[in-house]
């Protein structure tokens, strides 16, 4: 217990303590605190410290023998003692992180229903559009400082969930406290329920969702503008960030709301800043830079669009103009190469497309530019797997990439395990262990020709931590594209690979917590500089951060007088 901190005052006692995740204590309430609370014979007698819990957990979870059983007994630990349960986490980041996260939680969002055991977090559902704001006032948490809010319609590249996707913001928000140490009691996941076009969620009797097909156009429109309006009125500092919106949303609410509130589609611009700031590491090594590199996308959604503009701009930043920049990018979707005589091209598509003229040379079979040609004639040193699709990136594309790239980047970052481009083994072994890969979900170490090569996980989870610790620390209105640009530099100054030339390309996830709040830091100063927050000095902004770090340790608790 930290005794060195000032106590708690309760204004009530009893069971609801117990029932209280946010401050229950199992066994660990003291002598004292089992007398002032009324808490005598309803824990066993033993006193013990939080890491004697952290070890009955710890042993308890280990007897589990598959990742969704671990995932379910850890989301109980978490619903009944928040802070065991993140120091539990604390103690086994590496190992737990797959299971609290990608990918578990993607097989705990598909069977959300069916395995449904506490609340936790709110949802929103359409029918009760006219009580947004009661809804708002029954969260149990009071003091809001981050949402993740989700429409649970493409939940990782698993598709339309419902409200399964509520397990997504829980995993997002989950990893905000463990990595970017912001305090589970500022934390609220939210889920907007406007039914689901999923046929088996429809008709499965265990759905827990309103059952309906999804409202869209002025409806959906109206009824997320009427949740985000009532949203800022009850927390008016809150970061939301917009989480697994279908490509047709993600975009036009992203555009709609970021000069409007402090929020940020993580899917586009978080994703956007890993990638980069894991590129500009890997470029670092290979003492090149981003704009001498030609790159292509497989998929050209929310995620790969995002990277695409990031990357541009980062390009540009170096030296090239945008044109030069953009004639760099190539971006492959399921009609092939993105060509601007394209019809129905979505607007954040459009600026993203090849000229005829710039591939009058190109050799190719037909109108339709598949990936293998644009490997073959673009000659890209980078692909980047956003598509959703699992195996697509197949043996001749790999080997056709080798031929004329040496060292070639290869980051397959579609999420799950289940829906990745291509695996780094396969990767590896067609490049004879020459590719730099990266991947989306957490993959194993692959062995080639005796060496040992570790997998990046290049996840957006490197960087929201660090965008909230940046944002409550300075105090930002905003979530700017400086901000997250200066997350992706603050990322590759922490990366092995870029620092020392050799290494893991991104850092060790025992060392997340130090890595979030270097990328705070960057954030709020960039933040700063714009003038989405109030000046202070390098000093003040460091302590911020650390009086911000939230750590799983038990108070004490006083009682107020009734
Ligand atoms: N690693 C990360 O941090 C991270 C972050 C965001 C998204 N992702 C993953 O990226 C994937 C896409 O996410 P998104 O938000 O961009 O989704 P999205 O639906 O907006 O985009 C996916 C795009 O891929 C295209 N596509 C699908 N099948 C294809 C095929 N066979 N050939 C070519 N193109 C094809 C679709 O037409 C679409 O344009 C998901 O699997 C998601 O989990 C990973
Ligand atoms: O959730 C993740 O693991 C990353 C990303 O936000 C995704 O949608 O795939
Ligand atoms: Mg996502």
């Amino acid at each position: 217990m930290d005794d060195n901190k000032r106590p708690l005052y309760l204004p009530f006692a009893g069971p609801a303590i117990l029932e209280s995740p946010l401050l229950n204590k199992g066994t660990g309430f003291s002598e004292e605190e089992r007398i002032f609370f009324n808490l005598e014979g309803l824990i066993p007698w033993e006193i013990e410290t939080i890491e004697e819990q952290v070890e009955r957990a710890y042993q308890q979870y280990t007897n589990f023998n598959n990742d969704l059983d671990k995932h379910i007994y850890l989301r109980n630990i978490q619903d009944t003692n928040e802070t065991l349960f993140y120091r539990l986490v604390h103690n086994h980041i590496s190992e737990m992180m797959p299971i609290i996260y990608t990918p578990t939680v993607g097989l705990a969002c598909e069977r959300f229903s069916k395995d449904y055991r506490r609340n936790r977090g709110l949802f929103i559902s359409y029918p009760n559009k006219d009580r947004i704001e009661e809804m708002l006032n029954n969260a149990t948490r009071q003091k809001v400082k981050v949402i993740v809010l989700t429409d649970g319609e493409r939940i990782l590249g698993l598709g339309d969930q419902g409200i399964g996707g509520m397990g997504i913001p829980i995993g997002k928000l989950s990893l905000y406290t463990s990595c970017g140490g912001i305090s589970p009691a500022y934390c609220l996941p939210i889920t907007l329920d406007v039914g689901t076009d999923n046929p088996h969620l429809l008709e499965d009797p265990m759905y827990m969702g309103w059952r309906h097909q999804r409202i869209a156009g002025q409806e959906y429109n109206d009824f997320v503008e009427e949740f985000m309006q009532a949203v800022h009125r009850r927390w008016p500092e809150a970061l939301i960030q917009f989480e697994d919106f279908a490509q047709k949303n993600a975009m036009p609410l992203l555009e709609r709301y970021k000069d409007q509130y402090c929020t940020f589609n993580d899917d586009i611009q978080g994703t956007a800043a890993v990638t980069v700031g894991s590129l500009l590491a890997a470029c670092k090594a290979a003492k090149t830079q981003l704009c001498e590199q030609r790159i292509t996308f497989l998929g050209a959604g929310s995620a790969g669009c995002g990277i695409a503009e990031a990357i541009i701009a980062q390009m540009v930043s170096e030296g090239i103009t945008e044109a030069q920049a953009r004639a760099q990018v190539f971006m492959v979707d399921r009609w092939g190469l993105l060509q601007d005589s394209m019809p129905n091209l979505l607007p954040f598509q459009q600026k993203l497309t090849q000229s005829a003229q710039a591939l009058a040379h190109w050799q190719k079979a037909d109108e339709n530019i598949s990936l293998l040609d644009v490997v073959n004639n673009a000659k890209p040193t980078v692909l980047i797997g956003v598509s959703g699709a699992p195996g697509l990136f197949t043996e001749e594309i790999i080997r056709a990439m080798h031929q004329h790239c040496p060292r070639p980047i290869v980051f397959p970052l579609s999420n799950p395990t289940s829906r990745v481009e291509a695996t780094p083994k396969n990767i590896l072994h067609w490049t004879n262990g020459e590719a730099l890969v990266a991947t989306g979900s957490p993959f194993e170490p692959v062995v080639v020709n005796d060496i040992t090569y570790q997998i990046a996980q290049c996840n957006n989870s490197f960087i929201f931590p660090g965008i909230g610790l940046g944002v409550l620390s300075c105090g930002a209105s905003r979530v700017s594209d400086e901000m997250l640009m200066a997350s992706s530099r603050a990322l590759a100054e922490c990366s092995p690979l870029g620092q020392h030339g050799t290494g893991s390309l991104l850092p060790d996830l025992e060392h997340i917590q130090s890595v979030s709040k270097f990328i705070a830091f960057a954030v709020a100063k960039a933040a700063i500089k714009q003038g989405y927050a109030l000046p202070c000095s390098d000093e003040l902004l460091q302590q911020s951060i650390e009086d911000n770090f939230w750590k799983p340790e038990y108070r004490r608790y006083k009682r107020t007088s009734f």
